[in-house]
């Protein structure tokens, strides 16, 4: 049955995930910040700056105005920035409370929140009273707008505690390229989420830097190591980080030009300052705020986490990535399963 959902954020991945949901029979309205944006969205059915070239489905409805979006909604897809979440969060309560709705909760976005070190569903069920909230639902995995824009064949992930919210957010995805999986363990897949943008820099230096295959392997394997070791720590399921929401979206994350935090670091590798690299790339480098959280995280839980200590000092400590990994390769010898 067709459902009424709100989507907020409408930046690449919001607008596309928008344009499906419209596409797969769905009433949709995708709500931003930026009056000229909506304006773009309804009257050209295009969002230049966030996906270029591409045409929306006619039928998807943008708005600034957060209480249109929310009404009779079943279901909320938050797809904004990680440092925003806690505030957009605020901003619909602020209308629920009003209107008394209770919709499936829903996010698509991957990050720690800075200072808190929270995963983005604690943030959600923080700051939603129950009354006012379903089910919280992560959907993640490796998925580019760009190439579901296209089409291509996309699998993800849906996880919650509640297995029912968790399949209605698989049929109201679901259609001939793009296949969702339930999964229980929200944990696993938020911490895949978030980390694997951190390698994700580290895999674009060593590209920037003109390293090979072998390089490029090696990072990702060993980084899959203490992304699982860190998630496990706080109570993920070790499986999770070899599903789609693990591995795969590290693969994806770490190896694909369409990756804003591979492009961020290849521009590093490259030699490009970091400010310059914010400046420039126009959208959200989720792997710098989540590459803090990480290494305090580690800190505090005494997690071995090189390769995320090595990104943190040449994101926050000026340090050359050459020099990172000069250090990296003089560790001592160890087991490679400790
Ligand atoms: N792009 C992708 O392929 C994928 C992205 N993701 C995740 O999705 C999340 C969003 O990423 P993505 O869409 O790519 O990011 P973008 O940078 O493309 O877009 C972010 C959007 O959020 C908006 N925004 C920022 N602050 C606010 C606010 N206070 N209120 C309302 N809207 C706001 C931005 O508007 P403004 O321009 O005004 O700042 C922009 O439209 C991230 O966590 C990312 O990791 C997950 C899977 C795939
Ligand atoms: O999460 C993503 C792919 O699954 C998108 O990664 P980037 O934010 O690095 O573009």
């Amino acid at each position: 049955m067709a459902k009424k959902v709100a989507v907020l954020g409408a930046g690449s991945w919001g607008s596309i995930l928008a344009n499906m949901l419209v596409q797969n029979g769905n009433d949709v309205v995708a709500w931003t910040n930026m009056e000229a944006q909506a304006q773009e969205l309804n009257d050209q059915h295009t969002n230049e700056h966030y996906v270029p070239g591409f045409k929306y489905d006619e039928r998807l409805v943008a708005t600034t105005d957060l209480e249109f979006a929310l009404k009779d909604v079943d279901a909320v897809l938050f797809v904004v920035p990680t440092k925003v979440m806690r505030l957009v969060a605020q901003q619909m309560v602020a209308v629920l409370e009003k209107t008394k709705q209770q919709p499936v909760i829903i996010h698509a976005s991957k990050g720690l929140e800075l200072g808190t070190h929270k995963r983005l569903s604690e943030v959600l069920e923080e700051e939603i009273p129950s009354q006012y909230r379903k089910a919280i639902v992560v959907l993640s995995g490796p998925s580019h707008a760009e190439e579901v824009a296209k089409q291509d064949l996309t699998l993800v992930t849906a996880a919650s505690t509640d297995l029912a919210s968790a399949e209605m957010v698989q049929k109201l995805f679901m259609n001939h390229y793009f296949r969702v999986y339930t999964n229980d363990d929200i944990i696993g897949v938020e911490m895949g989420a978030a980390l694997k943008n951190v390698i994700a820099i580290g895999a674009g230096a060593l590209h920037g830097l003109g390293y090979g295959d072998d390089a490029k392997a090696a990072l990702i394997t060993r980084g899959l190591a203490e992304i699982s070791r860190l998630g496990v720590a706080f109570g993920a399921k070790p499986l999770t980080f070899i599903g789609l929401s693990g591995v795969g979206d590290l693969i994806v994350t770490a190896t694909s030009v369409h990756s804003r935090n591979w492009r961020a670091g290849n521009e590093l590798g490259q030699g490009m300052q970091l400010q310059e690299v914010i400046d420039t790339m126009g959208m959200v480098i989720e792997g710098i705020p989540s590459t803090k959280a990480a290494y305090e995280l580690a800190q505090q839980k005494h997690i071995e986490m090189p390769i995320t200590e090595a990104i943190y000092d040449v994101l926050y400590n000026d340090k050359g990535v050459k020099e990172v990994i000069d250090d990296l390769m003089h560790r001592d010898g160890k087991s490679e399963l400790e």
